[in-house]
């Protein structure tokens, strides 16, 4: 609904300038009551930088307008304004030594209750009630820190909808779906357009064109930190979208086929799983060949995230053997999973994939330095810079600065490096879990090149995804688990994406709408 009251937000000319860099250039933006809006936009575009002068972690250049209003059309300054305005930040902003239920409690601590003691089983219940509304049930009293990224998102989106107040908010989510599971989105999007009918505005971003075509009144498009673009979403298609947001006509990566960049049939065993059991997992086996991508499906609390971090020894594994070309790991030794060849890009990048204050170059060139040393161990500079340019190329990093500290990069910007530092080892496994999690659709493209030729070179992939479209897109064959253990395996012929949400969920073929897929 675009409605014609006042804005409840109204930007105008806002920019940013980081030392030697324009993040925001200019940009004006509207929200109106029960309204949502998407702003989409490449990595690196300005989309975080913007939600980040709202919430006051940065602020803008002279100049900038900000304007909060009431639904009578009153404007509300200070702090109140301030409060007007509900976050959801990419990072989630949750404290990962406490537990969901303490997180929700400092909640509770900014709308005045600062010195309540956390009433144990009060709480406890207050916080089981709250993340339920969302689906999940989740141990509320463990550290957050130990939760899946997507137990994460919902306990963030539980404890920005608790402090609702007021129907004419504003609610602001910075990619709230990148580690959800269509089913969970959905749950998400019924409680956004609950915010919104009430008479909030809502600011969506979101690199998922479908979600923002099914959930968006109106989109606004960035890039290179300006408004390239305004336009209801009614008018727009996805392809027209990627145009906008590339500023030129690109394939989004979807309709990879891999039978199609296939070298051979696949070759001998490089990962042998055989009964492996742990947190979540149960009994799993799997046989993975050289030049093979075998996909993982299945929703929150399936197994699916728990996975690759028991294979590489990241997570405690209780029974079963992993082998690399027939050689045993010893269980929970990364070290040992990496000297047999294997190589983990993990969902969570920001924990375990890389070391956010050192360079790009630097994050790049650390898994493997052999190849660099040169005279009593020293590294080639030289070749390690031109390395660097190279990789950076591939993956199109933005801004190019190779000796950037990490952590001064756009979340999207971030996972094409943990990528690149994995694909340069050229590992005999891979083991990629949401590799394309926040990632603009030119670079999802350009990241499901590089898996098709790691595959090409002989690397065997295994890619556990919650994005049902990425595992049609790219693999071989895809093994759902459901409650820890694999339900099916669906192979190339009968890949797609109606099946593997059946398989998912654990559904019934009903009338035959859901399941005539044709043969297996
Ligand atoms: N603290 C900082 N110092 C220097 N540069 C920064 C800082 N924060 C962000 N930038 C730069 O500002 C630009 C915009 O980043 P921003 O995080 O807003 O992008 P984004 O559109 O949210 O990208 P993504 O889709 O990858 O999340 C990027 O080039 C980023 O490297």
């Amino acid at each position: 609904m675009t409605g014609t009251a006042a804005p409840l937000l109204r930007i105008r000319d806002m920019s940013k300038t980081f030392p030697g860099l324009k993040a925001l250039d200019g940009v004006s933006l509207e929200v109106h009551p029960g309204e949502v809006v998407a702003v989409l936009g490449h990595n690196g575009s300005g989309k975080s930088t913007l939600v980040k002068i709202l919430a006051g972690v940065h602020q803008a250049d002279p100049g900038a307008v900000v304007e909060v209003r009431d639904a009578t059309g009153e404007p509300v300054a200070g702090p109140a304004a301030r409060e007007g305005l509900h976050f959801i930040h990419q990072d989630l902003g949750l404290a990962d030594i406490l537990t969901t239920v303490e997180n929700l409690g400092l909640g509770a601590t900014r709308r005045g209750r600062a010195l309540a003691p956390v009433r144990g089983a009060a709480e406890r219940r207050r916080a089981q009630r709250l993340i339920a509304r969302f689906g999940a049930g989740l141990d509320v009293t463990v550290p957050v820190g130990r939760l899946s990224p997507a137990q994460r998102t919902i306990v963030a989106i539980a404890r920005a909808l608790d402090g609702w107040t007021r129907p004419d908010n504003v609610l602001v989510l910075d990619e709230p779906t990148a580690a959800l599971h269509g089913d969970e989105v959905q749950v998400l999007f019924e409680a956004i357009r609950r915010v919104a009918a009430s008479g909030a505005g809502v600011v969506f971003i979101s690199h998922r064109l479908d979600e923002v075509l099914e959930l968006a009144d109106r989109v606004v498009v960035l890039r290179d930190g300006r408004v390239v673009a305004e336009q209801a979403t009614g008018e727009l298609d996805h392809d027209t979208m990627v145009t906008l947001i590339a500023g030129r006509r690109i394939s989004d990566g979807a309709t990879a086929d891999p039978a199609a960049t296939r070298r051979d049939a696949p070759g001998a065993p490089v990962l042998t799983v055989t009964g492996v059991s742990g947190a979540e997992i149960s009994d799993f086996s799997l046989q993975l060949r050289a030049g093979e991508i075998v996909g993982i499906g299945g929703i929150l609390g399936s197994g699916r995230e728990q996975l690759a971090p028991m294979l590489f020894g990241a997570q405690h594994r209780s029974g079963g053997r992993v082998e690399v070309d027939g050689r045993e790991l010893v269980a929970d030794d990364t070290r040992a999973a990496i000297e047999s060849g294997m190589a983990y890009v993990p969902a969570d990048r920001r924990r375990r994939g890389v070391v956010m204050d050192m360079s790009v170059r630097e994050n790049l060139t650390l898994p493997l330095m052999r190849p660099l040393r040169r005279r009593f161990g020293r590294l080639d500079g030289k070749a390690e810079r031109a390395q660097t340019r190279s990789w950076m190329r591939t993956v199109g990093l933005r801004p190019p600065h190779p000796e950037q500290p990490l952590k001064l990069f756009s979340g999207g910007n971030q996972q094409k490096v943990v990528l690149a530092k994995w694909l340069r080892v050229r590992p005999r496994v891979l083991l990629l879990d949401e590799p394309t999690q926040g990632v603009d659709v030119g670079a999802q493209a350009a990241i499901y090149e590089l898996v098709l030729a790691a595959r090409r070179d002989g690397t065997g992939v295994l890619l556990c995804s919650s994005d049902t479209k990425e595992l049609v897109s790219l693999c071989d064959r895809v093994l759902v688990l459901k409650d820890g253990r694999v339900v099916s395996e669906v192979p190339r012929a009968a890949l797609t994406e109606e099946r593997l949400v059946r398989d998912e969920l654990g559904l019934q073929v009903a009338g035959g709408h859901i399941g005539t897929n044709g043969p297996e």
